[in-house]
C-alpha cells in the first residue's frame, strides 16, 4: 500500500500528501499503532497481508488483525469496501468463488488455514457461518438443528441406529432443545418441532439458522448483517443473543448499521473502499474518538 499517495474513494479526495488523522499523524503511524493494539484474552483469530482479488478487482487489501476470543467483533464500513469478503476468508468460504484469489495468512488458534490438507468440513464446523438472509432448509424445525450432526456423523438415528439398538435419537432431542434454548427460540417453537421451519417468521428462522450454526459445536460465528432482513423488535432479539452467545463463541459480525456496532461490539474494525482496513480499536474508542479523518468522516455521516 502506498503510503503517500492514497485515494480516498468515499470522498473522491485524491492526495498526494500521506493523509492526516485526527491527532495528526499520518494513517500509516495509526495504522502502525492499531495493530499493536492490546486487547483482553486470546486471540482467537488472526490474519496477516490478506489480499483477495476477484479478476482485476482487488477487493481485499494487506488486511492484517488479531481477532480476541469470546468477543464480538464488529466489521463496518461502506458498500463494495470487502467486509463480507473477509468475513468469508475466515472459514475459507471465498474458495467457492472461482474467480476469487487468495494471498496472505489466517489463522485460527496459530493453525494456518490456507495450507494443504486443510479438512474445509471440518473447518466450517469449527467457524460457522449465519448469513444476510435467513435460509432454513425447507424440512421441520428439528430437521434443521439434526442434520448437521447426522451428516457429520456426529449423531445417528434412523434405521442404522434402530439396528444397532443406540439411543442417539434421545441424544438428538437434547440437542435440538439445546441449541434452540441457546439460540432464544425454544420457548416459541417446542410445541411445534415438525412444523415445517419455513412457516417461522423472519426474526425466528433467522434464530433457528443460528440454532443450526451452533449444532455442530463451532468456536467461532461469522455474521453477515443478520439483522439487516428483520424489524427493530426480530432486529433487538438477535442483538440481545449475539450478546449472550459472545461469552462462549467468538462473534464476528458484518453491519450496516452503526448504531448497532456500537451497541453490540467490543472492538470495532472499519473497512473503507479499496479494501483497506483502515482503523481497528475498542469500539468505545472508534466511535467516540477515532484516529483516522477517514474514519471520523464515515462514522459522522459526512461521506459514505
Ligand atoms: N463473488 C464475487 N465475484 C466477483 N466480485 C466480487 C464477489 N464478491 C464481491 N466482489 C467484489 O469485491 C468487492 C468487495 O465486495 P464485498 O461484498 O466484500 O464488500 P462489502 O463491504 O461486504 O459490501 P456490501 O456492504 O455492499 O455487502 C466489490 O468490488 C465486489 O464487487
Amino acid at each position: 500500500m502506498s503510503e503517500t499517495t492514497e485515494t480516498t474513494g468515499q470522498t473522491g479526495i485524491e492526495s498526494d500528501q500521506p493523509l492526516e488523522t485526527t491527532s495528526g499523524e499520518t494513517e500509516e503511524q495509526v495504522r502502525e499503532e492499531w495493530r499493536e493494539y492490546e486487547f483482553d484474552g486470546r486471540t482467537k483469530l488472526a490474519a496477516e497481508d490478506l489480499d483477495v482479488y476477484y479478476g482485476d478487482d482487488h477487493a481485499l487489501k494487506e488486511v492484517s488483525i488479531e481477532i480476541p476470543e469470546n468477543s464480538v467483533t464488529a466489521l463496518i464500513g461502506p458498500s463494495g469496501c470487502g467486509k463480507s469478503t473477509f468475513l468469508r476468508c475466515l472459514n475459507r468460504m471465498n474458495d467457492r468463488i472461482r474467480s476469487a484469489e487468495i494471498d496472505g495468512s489466517v489463522e485460527i488458534d496459530g493453525q494456518e488455514i490456507y495450507q494443504e490438507g486443510v479438512n474445509l468440513v471440518e473447518l466450517r464446523k469449527r467457524v460457522g457461518m449465519v448469513f444476510q438472509s435467513p435460509n432454513p432448509f425447507p424440512k421441520s424445525i428439528r430437521e434443521n438443528i439434526s442434520y448437521g450432526p447426522e451428516k457429520h456423523g456426529d449423531l445417528q438415528t434412523g434405521l442404522l441406529a434402530r439396528l444397532l439398538n443406540r439411543s442417539d435419537a434421545a441424544e438428538r432431542e437434547q440437542l435440538v432443545e439445546q441449541c434452540l434454548r441457546d439460540a432464544a427460540l425454544w420457548d416459541e417453537v417446542q410445541d411445534r418441532l415438525d412444523d415445517n421451519a419455513l412457516g417461522l417468521s423472519g426474526g425466528q428462522q433467522q434464530r433457528l439458522c443460528i440454532a443450526r450454526c451452533l449444532s455442530v459445536d463451532p468456536e467461532v460465528i461469522l455474521m453477515d448483517e443478520p439483522a439487516s432482513a428483520l424489524d427493530p423488535i426480530a432486529t433487538s432479539k438477535i442483538e440481545d443473543l449475539i450478546a449472550q452467545l459472545s461469552e462462549e463463541y467468538t462473534v464476528v459480525i458484518v453491519t450496516h448499521n452503526m448504531q448497532q456496532a456500537a451497541r453490540i461490539s467490543d472492538q470495532t474494525a472499519v473497512f473503507l473502499t479499496g479494501g483497506e482496513l483502515v482503523e481497528y480499536d475498542d469500539t468505545e474508542k472508534i466511535f467516540e474518538s477515532p484516529e483516522s479523518q477517514r474514519v471520523e468522516d464515515y462514522i459522522t455521516g459526512k461521506f459514505g
